[in-house]
């Protein structure tokens, strides 16, 4: 929009009423369009167009610390041949510039009309637009929720004038639009972060949710979600999923002999023993309870897996030396080349059934679902 007003037009606009409501509405439409992303070009724009339409040599925008201890160069504007500033106009102490602080706190704006009439008291502030060439300024503030923020102003390098009325009328003017901008920007973004954060705190809860605090490994509800998806997967590629149930023997005994915590430092040795055998892309370890374990293996053979169960089984007798109680586990294998119809309540109770078996045959052992072995014997 402001590319489309012509420089001539732009020039002088603010000479008459009507070149000025004009250029007003121009900086307008395009500050309420602006997105925090645009909102360097739009405002630099805005002080473009304020600057040409004024025959101003530069303009721009200082925003305060929170406590106006210190002011930026935010946004800046320069006419051909006037050299910029902003780069080096970055946290300006207040006590390098007393005299203009306090004016721009106590007044709210600053009009100079020939700086070198400053008197002495505006030393620091005087010294800085001398050793710019600026003979002429004038400053008006930016208040968000009527609490002063910054400043738009402009420089007359080289030259001067005498600002009227319609000069800070017209300044204060395009000051409230800027400070409109960048108070919606500073929300938006606000809006933006805040929903970032709660996007990153329900996927934290989301993973919590499916985590067992104690192993760490995941819980029985992760393990319910994650075993109807291999479900789904084994139904439509027909290939055979596995199951594992790891439960601890005599593990009431345990806590009652050695401890709860001692059973709690039992059940996490058992959870890393697992989870260091079953790691293959697709497989997973979950608790599936107090001290039961289940463990998912899509597309593996049921030898394979018993050869890897012998190797847990010998593992978990080694603890003893570590932990100091003997500690042994039983595990039913059951595995399915599942059809339509199979639910992971039928998979769930085969591995149980096996896991039985394995209690009732002694314990400290292995024992695959017989139904798991004449199924696969057959296909
Ligand atoms: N330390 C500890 N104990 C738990 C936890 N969750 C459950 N338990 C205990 O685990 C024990 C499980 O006992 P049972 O189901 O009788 O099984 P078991 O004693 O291992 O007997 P078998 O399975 O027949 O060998 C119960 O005493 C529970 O209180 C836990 O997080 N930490």
């Amino acid at each position: 929009m402001l590319e489309n007003m012509p420089k001539q037009h732009a020039n002088h606009a603010s000479s008459t009423e009507e070149g000025f409501g004009l250029m007003i509405s121009v900086i307008s439409m395009q500050l309420i369009n602006s997105t925090p992303d645009q909102s360097q070009t739009h405002i630099e724009h805005a002080l473009a167009l304020l600057g040409r339409g004024g025959s101003k040599d530069r303009c721009y925008v200082f925003e305060f610390s929170k406590n106006h201890s210190k002011m930026s160069n935010t946004y800046e504007w320069t006419n051909d041949g006037i050299q910029a500033h902003k780069p080096d106009l970055q946290d300006i102490p207040a006590e390098m510039m007393p005299y203009f602080f306090e004016r721009m706190l106590e007044d709210g704006q600053i009009l100079v009309d020939d700086a070198k009439m400053l008197p002495e008291s505006a030393g620091g502030f005087r010294d800085e637009l001398l050793r710019e060439n600026i003979r002429s300024m004038m400053a008006v503030g930016m208040y968000m929720e009527g609490k002063l923020v910054g400043f738009v102003g402009c420089d007359l390098v080289n030259r001067q004038t005498q600002w009227v009325e319609r000069d800070i009328r017209q300044m204060r003017l395009v000051a409230d639009m800027i400070a409109n901008t960048i108070a919606r920007h500073k929300t938006e973004e606000q809006l933006r972060a805040t929903e970032a954060q709660l996007l990153e705190a329900n996927a934290k809860l989301a993973q919590l949710a499916r985590q067992d605090s104690l192993t760490g490994l995941v819980n029985r509800r992760g393990l319910d979600e994650c075993l109807e998806h291999e479900l789904r997967r084994a139904i439509r590629a027909q290939h055979p999923l596995t199951l594992l149930m790891v439960d601890v023997d005599f593990f009431k005994r345990l806590n009652d002999e050695h401890g709860h915590l001692h059973g709690d430092e039992v059940l996490k040795a058992v959870a890393d023993i697992l989870q260091s055998h079953f790691k293959r892309t697709g497989e997973y370890v979950a608790r599936f309870g107090g001290d039961e374990f289940m463990v998912v293996c899509p597309q593996s053979e049921v030898d394979e897996l018993t050869v890897q169960a012998k190797k847990v089984l010998a593992r978990v007798r080694l603890l003893e030396k570590r932990l100091g109680s003997p500690v042994t586990v039983s595990i039913g294998v059951h595995s399915d080349i599942p059809s339509a119809t199979t639910t992971t309540d039928d998979l769930m109770r085969e591995v149980d059934v096996a896991v039985y078996f394995a209690k009732q045959c002694g314990r400290n052992r292995i024992e695959v679902n017989p139904k798991a072995q004449s199924k696969l014997a057959t296909s």
